[in-house]
């Protein structure tokens, strides 16, 4: 049994790596594992060769798709890092793991700058207050621009971004950095050993007014925040080089200022300086202020400490299942140890758990520990309950933390088993991969019978389809994508709705009146029971909710799921003999759908924000398509010689987009498209969408 050394909590780093798709966060990750000593040669992306990108598809399309969470070592420092996806089908990834980590590095790509996926993945970042450092990659690259880069993260992000380097060199004549603060040029010229051999030399002449003005800038940006410092400044006194970081740090941390490295991880040069700034400034988890969560039992709040001699608490933020060892749940420990063998109870569902086994995790190798103590990261085996954004924790410290958002699933596709054999066998996989993907979802049309499967866009579930055939050897027909579409009132209503029936013995009674309003966009369902005097007896109180419930499943306008309603329970009458549960949930049911249909019925569809990259030329034509796809255009901004155009669409608008992009451009346009809120059709549209 492996007993790993014990790393004080400071010495610890839980940190993500996030970047816009294509930036070069996998070739980095690949690095890092290279020079911490996990890796013995250097994995290329393009020959699906890389580390972390294990699962068979990834390889294939190269994209990194899972968050795989693997440790690694860097001088005293001990490293978990969680690979994050940057394709937009998978917003979710990112969200789970922003939500445990303690910093992250933001990867830009040294020719683009700040593109507008990775302005998505900042603001997510933003929102969980996650302290990063911008590592400006590919300045090898044709048109790679270190200053441009940091002018854009200024402009678009808002945020004081303070270079720490100066690349020696650009583009072909990229040879290294120089450390600002150190006043120290690493150079990689003669490098021979992927990255490993380069010389430190004094910073050459022409880059020194660079290099000065840089300097000042930092030290008088830690000044301004400490007194101590600022007064020894002031009177005439140099900073020492350790002042300066420790003074950063503290900076850092706050996210008040988001240091600027620079480097090309495909070339092997400036990879270790990032790792030195993951040890020099991102927090440790000890400098996360204690998290916070709610005792089950009296709704009290509880502060969870991020030390060992606490009771247990942590939170699951991801769930893989491995078709061999079956289920793994990765779990931030925030409070306590885990210990192999113990039971812990998840507050989240209220039941008791065993952990058979944890696991440190590298990529797809796994190593088996004894324990893991507040502040780290670990894979647990044995979790039969457990999903992500589960509490899991000690019995004496019940909590719950504050779980994950995750975004609706906007697209669904009907699939059936090739062989009816199959049956049994898919409706299982899809169960397994719904635990793992809290954007997947799966359910069944009432009307027809079929299974339907929701996710974030095409993408997405191709990919799980993908993964039925390869892991779970199901092979499944799928129908074409769909629009999850919704429908919900604009006004209130009231019914009353009667379901009687006398033939010989027995009969049924049920007599409901009740009321429905519409309610603001997000809200869900309410229901709310405003019988007085026994006029329906308590009993038949959840039959009406779920008659209420199961009408909204099939809305009257096309039977989409019906949202953001509330359903008062007015008044109503009951027989001493007749009355039962069926009776009073077929009334409410056939009473919501009379409600509904006088309520003013609307269409709602999801819109999304979409960014189109189009050189000059084409932007007219680009224009064109989009606003015949009903698109309100945003924004355009001059991007060099190409126009960000940022527009609103709704999504069943862009089926086949990227085909259509590609011809209109030859090619030279992009695009990318995330979920921004769903909004009502207008009627002209209706027909059009209700035929399909
Ligand atoms: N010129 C140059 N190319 C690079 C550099 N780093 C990565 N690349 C290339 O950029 C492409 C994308 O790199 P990846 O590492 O797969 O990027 P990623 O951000 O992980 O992409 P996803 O996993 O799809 O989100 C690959 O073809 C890399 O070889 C670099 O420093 N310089």
């Amino acid at each position: 049994m492996a007993t790993e050394k014990i790393y004080p909590l400071e010495k610890v780093r839980n940190i993500g790596i996030a970047a816009h798709i294509d930036a070069g966060k996998t070739t980095t990750t690949e690095r890092i594992l290279y020079y911490t000593g996990k890796t013995h040669k250097v994995g290329e992306v393009h020959d699906g060769a890389a580390e972390m990108d294990w699962m068979i598809q990834e390889k294939e399309r190269g994209i990194t798709i899972t968050s795989a969470a693997t440790t690694c070592f860097w001088k005293d420092i001990k490293i978990n890092i969680i690979d994050t996806p940057g394709h937009v089908d998978f917003t979710a990834e990112v969200e789970r793991s922003l939500r445990v980590l303690d910093g992250a590095v933001a990867i830009f790509d040294a020719g683009e700058g700040v593109e507008p996926q990775s302005e998505t993945v900042w603001r997510q970042a933003d929102k969980y207050n996650v302290p990063r450092i911008a590592f400006v990659n590919k300045m090898d690259k044709v048109g790679a621009d270190f200053y441009m880069c940091v002018e854009s993260m200024h402009k678009k992000l808002g945020v004081k971004a303070l270079p720490l380097q100066v690349p020696l060199g650009s583009e072909s004549s990229f040879v290294g950095v120089i450390d600002v603060i150190e006043e120290k040029a690493y150079d990689w010229t003669n490098d021979d050993q992927e990255g490993m051999k380069y010389e430190i030399k004094p910073v050459p002449e022409e880059y020194k007014d660079k290099v000065k003005e840089f300097r000042h800038n930092i030290v008088e940006t830690v000044c301004e925040s400490d007194d101590i410092l600022l007064e020894k400044y002031l009177g005439g006194e140099e900073l020492t080089v350790e002042e300066i970081k420790t003074g950063l740090r503290k900076l850092v941390i706050q996210s008040k200022v988001f240091p600027v490295l620079c480097g090309s991880s495909l070339k092997n040069k400036g990879v270790q300086l990032m790792l030195d700034a993951i040890k020099d400034y991102l927090p440790s988890p000890l400098d996360i202020a204690a998290v916070k969560g709610t005792d089950p039992a009296t709704g009290n709040e509880v502060v969870c400490k991020t030390v060992d001699t606490e009771p247990f608490v942590g939170l699951a933020f991801k769930v893989m299942v491995d078709p061999f060892v079956g289920k793994l749940v990765f779990v931030r420990v925030y409070s306590g140890k885990l210990e192999k063998g113990s039971y812990v109870y998840n507050a989240t569902k209220g039941v008791k758990e065993r952990v058979a086994r944890l696991l440190r995790m590298h990529a797809n190798k796994r190593e088996e520990i004894d324990f893991v103590a507040a502040g780290d990261i670990v894979a647990v085996v044995g979790l039969k309950d457990t999903v992500t954004g589960d509490t899991i924790c000690a019995e004496e410290r019940k909590v719950v933390l504050e779980s994950i958002d995750f975004p609706e699933p906007v697209i669904n596709v009907a699939i059936e088993p090739k062989s009816k054999d199959d049956i049994d066998k898919m409706n299982d996989v899809l169960r397994k991969l719904q635990e793992e993907d809290p954007t997947f979802r799966v359910k069944t049309d009432e009307e027809t019978g079929q299974t339907l499967i929701y996710g974030m866009g095409e993408l997405h579930l191709e990919i799980i389809v993908d993964r039925m055939l390869r892991e779970f050897k199901v092979q499944a027909n799928v129908g074409k994508p769909q629009v999850a579409y919704r429908e919900t009132i604009r006004k209130s209503s009231k019914v009353e709705s009667k379901y009687i029936r006398q033939s010989g013995g027995k009969g049924q009674y049920g007599h409901v009146i009740m009321e429905i309003e519409p309610l603001p966009e997000g809200a869900g369902f309410e229901f709310v029971d405003k019988v007085v005097g026994g006029r329906i007896p308590k009993e038949f109180i959840p039959a009406i909710q779920k008659g209420v419930e199961e009408a909204m499943n099939n809305g009257v306008i096309g039977g989409y799921p019906v949202v953001d309603v509330r359903v008062n329970v007015l008044d109503g009458s009951y027989h001493e003999v007749d009355s039962s549960e069926m009776a009073f949930k077929i009334a409410a049911s056939k009473g919501f759908k009379d409600a509904m249909a006088q309520a003013d019925p609307v269409l709602l569809e999801p819109i999304m924000r979409v960014d189109v990259i189009v050189p000059e030329d084409y932007l007219g034509d680009v224009i064109g398509d989009l606003s015949s796809r009903r698109a309100k255009i945003e924004g355009m901004e001059q991007k060099g010689n190409a126009r960000v155009v940022t527009a609103k669409v709704p999504l069943g608008e862009m089926f086949g987009y990227a085909t259509t992009l590609r011809s209109l451009s030859q090619g030279r346009a992009n695009y990318s498209m995330v979920f921004s809120n769903y909004a009502e059709v207008p009627k002209a549209n209706w027909d059009a969408i209700l035929k399909k």
